[in-house]
This record gives C-alpha cells, structure tokens and sequence, in this order.
C-alpha cells in the first residue's frame, strides 16, 4: 500500500464518525485526509473546517474510537490540521447542494412558527421543550429564535456555545440534540436589539440562507408575540409553514391571541392548533387552582375556527408547574429533565401529534381563480 492510499478497513471505520455540527460522516466531509496502518499504529489526519474548531476535542475522541474498532490496530496517532479556503468552497458547494431550502414548495422540512397575542405566556418555553421532544423521538430538528426583541432560546436550551463560521456559512450549536439559532449569538451580552421591519426581514432571511440546518424533519420558529413584521416576513419567506398559537386561559389573552393567529386569513397560513398554557397549578392537597381562569384555550380554538373557516383544535393544555420554570432556567428542558412531571407529558403528547400529522392541503385555504 502506497501512503496516498487510505487503508480501506480504516476508512469504513472513520465513515462511522460524524461531524458534530454538520452531522455527516467525516469521510464525506473531506475531512480525512489521509488513513494509513503502519504495523499495529492507526495513523489519521483529520481536517477541521476552521483551526479554531470548537469541537476538536470531541473529534479527536470520536475519531481514536472509530480506528481502534478495527482489528489490526493497537494504537491511534491523530493529527488534526485545517483545511485550505479551496478545500472549504467544495465543502460548501456540497452542502449546498444537499441542503433543503426550507421555502421550496417541494421541501420536506415541516416549519412549524410558534405565535402568542403576548408576551409571557411560554411561547418560547413550549418551543424548546417541543423541540426537545421531537429530537428525543430521533426526529432531526432545528429552532430559529426569531423572537429578536426577547431571544431566550439559547438559555432555554443551556447554549453559550457561539455558532461555528466557515467563511460565510453559519453551523449552529446544537444542544439536546436540537440545532439552535438565534440573534442572541450574534449580539454582546444583554444588549436590546432595536432593529426595524427591513433589517428583522433580512436577519431571518440571512438566517434561513446562511445557517447549515442541514435535512430538517421539523424547523420551528420561535416568533415574537404579537402580530409584528417577522410574522409577515415568514410568511413571505417561508410560504409553507404553519402556525401553532399559544395562549393561556386567560380570555383577555385568548382574544389577543386571535390577532396572531388570524394572522393566517390574510397569507394563507395553515393553523395546526392552539396550546394552552399555565391551565392550572396543582396545589399539595391535589386540589387544582387556576390562577388565570379558565376556557382561554377552547375560546381560542373558536374563534380561529370561525374566522378561518376551518376547524381549529385545542391541541393540548399544560399546567403551571414549577419544574417548566427550572428546567429552563437551568438550560435543560422539563421534557428531559423531569419527564415524568405532568406537564413534560402533555408537551411530549402535543409533540407527538404534531410530529405525526401529514403535511399536505387539508386544512388550507386555497386561492380560487374564477373561470
Ligand atoms: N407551564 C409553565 N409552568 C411554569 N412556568 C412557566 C410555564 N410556562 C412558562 N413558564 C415561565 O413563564 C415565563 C415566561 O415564559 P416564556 O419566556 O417561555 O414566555 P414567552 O411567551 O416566550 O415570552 P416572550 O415572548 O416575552 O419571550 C418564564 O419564566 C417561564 O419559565
């Protein structure tokens, strides 16, 4: 064997590894740039997207692992190196050409956009913890923060990891299994973010172009509350997706949610349904208190129905439970971190029945054109 010719049984070893942002193997990558034995010694050159890779270690280890499965081998040498900017464009060029643009109407990549009348009413919550959920059930997700005003979803999901460039592209964290984005990274500390229609337009359209998801089974979208230009934006930028709106069961609230979701008479929006949230708080003695009245969520329901003319469910109502609040506090959502509790279970029952429904027509105002 020459010592240009990867060693075959090597090679197949190293195609178990994936890389952890752009989730291929790392041999489809370009990133091995050689994978020779020499007697019982692996010896593998891995080549990272950028030098700075903050996920070298975890290659390294992956890539040790993956060589000394294969029998001949007693040890394992890995040098790591950077690949060359030529080396990045057919990286890019390739990825590019696998991705799915998620505003083709061919595209199979569910794009659910989480709405809410107000704000507080655990939108962003709810969008973590659904997420999570569906990664959990081995659905490849992804979640855009487009709540520019109020992004909470990388401390939602425990990210302070900053998005990995490769040249112009963007790889975003993933946490939970869940690839994240959000103008939270691109912003210094707790700086409020004061942009305007056009400039929220084209972060989102930046983020749908620039950011490697990669093939997406569900994307959701974090979306501000209320009836703003981002709403607008994604319609227009991602004519498929569809709306789920949140509201507690406050009717003030209901009403207000309204707005948001009729949000789809006008750009033809499918809704898949309204959550309610914080429904009621389960006291010591078993007895349940609700704290924000009750009915907001069946009230929605009803009036989207008729305003959209097509029937609208009430998908699920979550309690307010204490262990939501934590588990996002602490960067781990209740789905996983307290599965067992109340609400986690309904959230994973909401998330299951999103996940399960066929994307198509049904439910959808078409446009008639009079003969
Ligand atoms: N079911 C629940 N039980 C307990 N606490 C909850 C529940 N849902 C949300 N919370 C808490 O309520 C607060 C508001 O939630 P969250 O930030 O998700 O709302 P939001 O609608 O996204 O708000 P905004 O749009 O203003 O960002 C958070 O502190 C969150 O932890």
């Amino acid at each position: 064997m020459t010592a240009e010719t990867p060693d075959p049984l090597l090679l197949a070893a190293l195609a178990t590894v994936q890389d952890p942002e752009l989730r291929r193997p790392i041999t489809e990558l370009g990133m091995v740039e050689s994978a020779r034995i020499i007697g019982s010694v692996a010896r593998v050159k891995v080549l990272l997207t950028i030098a700075a890779c903050p996920l070298r270690s975890t290659i390294v280890a992956d890539v040790t692992a993956a060589a000394s499965t294969v029998p001949a081998v007693d040890s394992v040498q890995v040098e790591v190196g950077a690949m060359s900017p030529q080396q990045r464009a057919t990286l890019r060029a390739g990825l590019k050409h696998r991705s799915v643009p998620f505003g083709d109407p061919g595209s199979l990549t569910r794009v659910i956009a989480v709405a809410s009348g107000k704000g507080g009413v655990g939108k962003s919550s709810l969008t973590a913890n659904l997420a999570c959920a569906m990664a959990a059930d081995g659905l490849r997700v992804g979640i855009i923060d487009a709540d520019v005003h109020g992004f909470s979803i990388p401390g939602l999901m425990g990210i302070t990891q900053a998005p990995t460039r490769v040249d112009e592209m963007i790889l975003p964290p993933v946490a939970h299994g869940v690839k994240v984005i959000s103008i939270g990274m691109f912003v210094k500390g707790n700086v409020p973010v004061i942009w305007r229609g056009p400039m929220l337009h084209r972060a989102l359209e930046q983020f749908l172009t620039d950011v490697h998801f990669g093939d997406l089974d569900v994307l959701l979208l974090d979306l501000p509350p209320g009836t703003g230009d981002i709403a607008i934006s994604v319609a227009q930028l991602l004519p498929g997706s569809e709306l789920l709106v949140i509201t507690t069961p406050q009717s003030a609230a209901a009403q207000v949610a309204e707005r948001a979701g009729s949000i789809a008479a006008q750009t033809g929006q499918k809704v898949l349904g309204v959550v309610e949230n914080m429904s009621w708080l389960q006291l010591p003695d078993g007895t349940r208190m609700e704290p924000f009245g009750s009915g907001g969520g069946a009230e929605l329901s009803a009036r989207l129905s008729t305003t959209l003319g097509t029937e609208v469910r009430l998908l699920g109502s979550i309690a307010l439970d204490p262990v939501l609040r934590e588990g996002g506090d602490s960067g781990l959502p209740v789905v996983l971190g307290h599965p067992q509790a109340p609400a986690a279970q309904e959230i994973v029952r909401i998330a299951r029945g999103l996940a399960r429904r066929p994307r198509g027509l049904s439910g959808l105002k078409l446009p008639v054109t009079p003969v």
